[in-house]
């Protein structure tokens, strides 16, 4: 994995480094250059302090009148303090609308992510970045710039009043602070690189914490919380290594730049003492030199200080920038295009076409490809069900991804309604394409939340009968709150098969003209999917349903059955034809059927003993399928390796 300090130098490089988080930058200059201004002008009145405190000490020493020197002391503490204050909160204010705007940037351009990019992406990096990252951007953008500034003018300006006041005392303590700052200068030079170690190592273990978490069952039953423990272990162990470096470095970098004032002061003290004894040099003079010295070290540190802490936001800037430059689903021209009025397909025409379409799934660099359909054509009428059956890897989940474009076509043309889905809006596609998708994605928040998420202004009619229609009455009742039950993450509170019905009743409220069901009943019990199957039949009525078939009973109704085999589409027909003339076809029904029965069929098998009575149907002269009902179906044995 690359460094930060090579991608920054990689980036500067292509001159890309100046990119999203710079045109934020610039819509908040009014702000950030108005704290700027009100932080010189407290500049201003902080340096005149020492002049007015020199002031106070010659009209003491001559005996003059003290309340005008007083007051006016007083007021130019009073001016710098709000100057100040004033400066904070513009310089606070600006940084947290800039963090604003870049995270807004930011996650517009996530959720229109190219598939294929946002994949490549561990989601701890892109989650480190979003959250992390910006946060150091807003740091570097506005305190640390806000800091170089004022404390830079707070420096030149003291060191001219100084020469001003004392030419000697000055050059001497140019050469004592001229020493520790070199001495500062080196040493932030390490800070930064183990502080971008630091971050690199922090966002490691983020990477890896995230990955457990979003499979803490599977860890579990895999049994590797001791592994995970270890490994994650590890890498908190060098988070906690580079955080101890940073930590030392940053304990060296004020101390040294504090030995080198107090070595200055001492100097200036003695010489400047000695000059007064002789009557070279006026006592109010060496107490506004000394005072003016003391007012230098803390911009002079805060300005170092700012340095280091620029240059680490300068990273972050850059890691933004990179994540803000991920490619944009539709070339990212979506937004623009705004809200488009969904018209409802043509009756007349196919719901879907494939014309010869090719697709392989990007890998690594442009080019490197996985090809996974190889010229697929195909028609699906605008009403009724249309299955796809294959073996597992044939491409039927990345066909539906191509009808949602997720992912664009290499090759041929997809149509929605007669027309290439490339000339409509995303928005229109999704629109129109409803997605159950295999791994029923259900969200943190209540059921209602959950089935009213691709239709938010949904009628109560219409929700209860989305969830009628997907056998959820009966479930929802027996939820504590009904419909505003709270869920957890992924959906957790409620079973697997529920949260598939849950997603088929999403699915279902949104009205789409094209219905795909990835094995979307998989999870569903027999009397589920029998339910189903009737929700199926009505909703086919309504629009097309494409349904990859994972029960057998799916398939048996369906108008046109596609068998997909290696990205290409084998055979097309109804049941009784493929199960006559298509080998494979023949093949893959008996395997889903026994994959949805593979419990009892094995116990069957072994406890019968009836090792005759083998799997292959028509080798052995088992029924035709269409003689076969569900019930012969499920007591049907077959052999413990084929359940893999
Ligand atoms: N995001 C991806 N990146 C790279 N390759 C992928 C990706 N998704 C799927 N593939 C590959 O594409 C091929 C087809 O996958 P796909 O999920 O479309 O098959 P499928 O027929 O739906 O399989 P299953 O029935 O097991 O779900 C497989 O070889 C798979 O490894």
């Amino acid at each position: 994995m690359a460094s930060h300090a090579d991608k920054s130098s990689l980036s500067s490089k292509t001159g890309r480094g100046a990119g999203s988080v710079s045109r934020v930058v610039r819509q908040h200059t009014t702000l950030l250059a108005t704290g700027v201004l009100l932080g010189l002008l407290g500049v201003g009145a902080s340096l005149t302090q020492p002049w007015s405190i020199g002031k106070l000490i010659e009209a003491a020493g001559k005996g003059e009148s003290l309340a005008f020197p007083i007051v006016r002391l007083v007021a130019l503490f009073c001016v710098g303090a709000v100057f100040s204050s004033l400066q904070a909160y513009v310089i606070g204010r600006a940084g947290e609308n800039i963090v604003h705007d870049v995270r807004h940037l930011l996650t517009g351009r996530l959720l229109r992510a190219d598939l294929t990019e946002f994949g490549k992406r561990p989601q701890g990096d892109i989650l480190t970045r979003t959250v992390t990252d910006t946060s150091l951007v807003k740091i570097a953008l506005s305190q640390s710039l806000a800091q170089l500034i004022v404390s830079g003018a707070t420096v030149i300006g003291g060191v001219v009043l100084m020469f001003l006041i004392d030419v000697r005392l000055m050059l001497i303590t140019i050469a004592c602070l001229g020493a520790a700052s070199l001495i500062s200068l080196s040493i932030a030079r390490k800070l930064r690189r183990v502080a971008l170690q630091n971050r690199d190592d922090t966002g490691e273990f983020g990477v890896a914490v995230q990955r457990v978490l979003a499979a803490l069952p599977t860890v579990k039953a895999s049994r590797a919380e001791p592994r995970e423990a270890a490994r994650i272990g590890k890498l908190a162990e060098r988070a906690r290594r580079s955080g101890i470096r940073v930590n030392a470095y940053n304990a060296l970098f004020t101390p040294s730049m504090n030995v080198g004032t107090q070595g200055a002061l001492a100097v200036v003290v003695g010489a400047g003492m000695a000059w007064v004894a002789r009557g070279e040099m006026k006592m109010a003079d060496l107490t506004t030199f000394i005072m003016y010295l003391f007012q230098l070290v803390s911009p002079l540190v805060m300005f170092f200080m700012g340095i280091g802490q620029f240059i680490q936001g300068r990273a972050a800037i850059q890691r933004v920038d990179e994540l803000a430059r991920m490619p944009q689903e539709g070339n990212g021209n979506e937004d623009a295009q705004g809200p488009v009025p969904i018209a409802p397909l043509a009756l007349h025409l196919p719901a879907v076409e494939f014309h010869d379409v090719r697709f392989g799934y990007r890998r690594g660099e442009e080019g490197d490809r996985t090809q996974v359909l190889h010229g697929v054509s195909l028609t699906v009428p605008a009403r009724g069900l249309t299955a796809v059956v294959g073996p597992s890897g044939a491409g039927k989940t990345s066909m539906f991804q191509l009808i949602e474009r997720f992912y664009a076509v290499d090759g041929g043309v997809i149509l929605l309604g007669g027309q290439n889905i490339e000339t409509l809006p995303l928005d229109t596609v999704r629109g129109l394409v409803g997605y159950v998708q295999q791994d029923s994605a259900t969200m943190r928040g209540t059921v209602r939340e959950n089935l009213t998420y691709a239709h938010p202004h949904a009628s109560e009619d219409d929700i209860w009968e989305a969830v009628e229609m997907a056998g959820l009455t009966s479930v929802v009742a027996t939820l504590p709150k009904g419909l505003d039950t709270e869920l957890g993450d992924q959906g957790s509170g409620l079973s697997g098969g529920q949260r598939q019905r849950l997603c088929i009743a999403r699915t279902l409220l949104q009205k789409p003209a094209v219905m795909l069901l990835d094995e979307a009943t998989s999870n569903l019990d027999s009397d589920s999917e029998r339910d189903f199957r009737d929700v199926l039949r009505r909703v086919s009525q309504q629009c097309a349903v494409i349904a990859i078939a994972h029960r057998i009973s799916t398939v048996v109704d369906a108008e046109k059955i596609v068998v997909l085999e290696g990205g290409r589409v084998r055979a097309t027909g109804v049941h009784q034809d493929l199960m006559e003339h298509d080998e494979l076809y023949r093949r893959l029904a008996g395997s889903q059927l026994h994959a949805g029965t593979a419990p009892v069929a094995a116990a069957t098998y072994w406890v019968r003993g009836e090792p005759g009575a083998g799997p292959l149907s028509s080798a052995l002269g088992w029924p035709q399928w269409g003689s076969l009902n569900e019930q012969t179906v499920r007591l049907r044995p077959i052999r413990i390796e084929e359940q893999w």
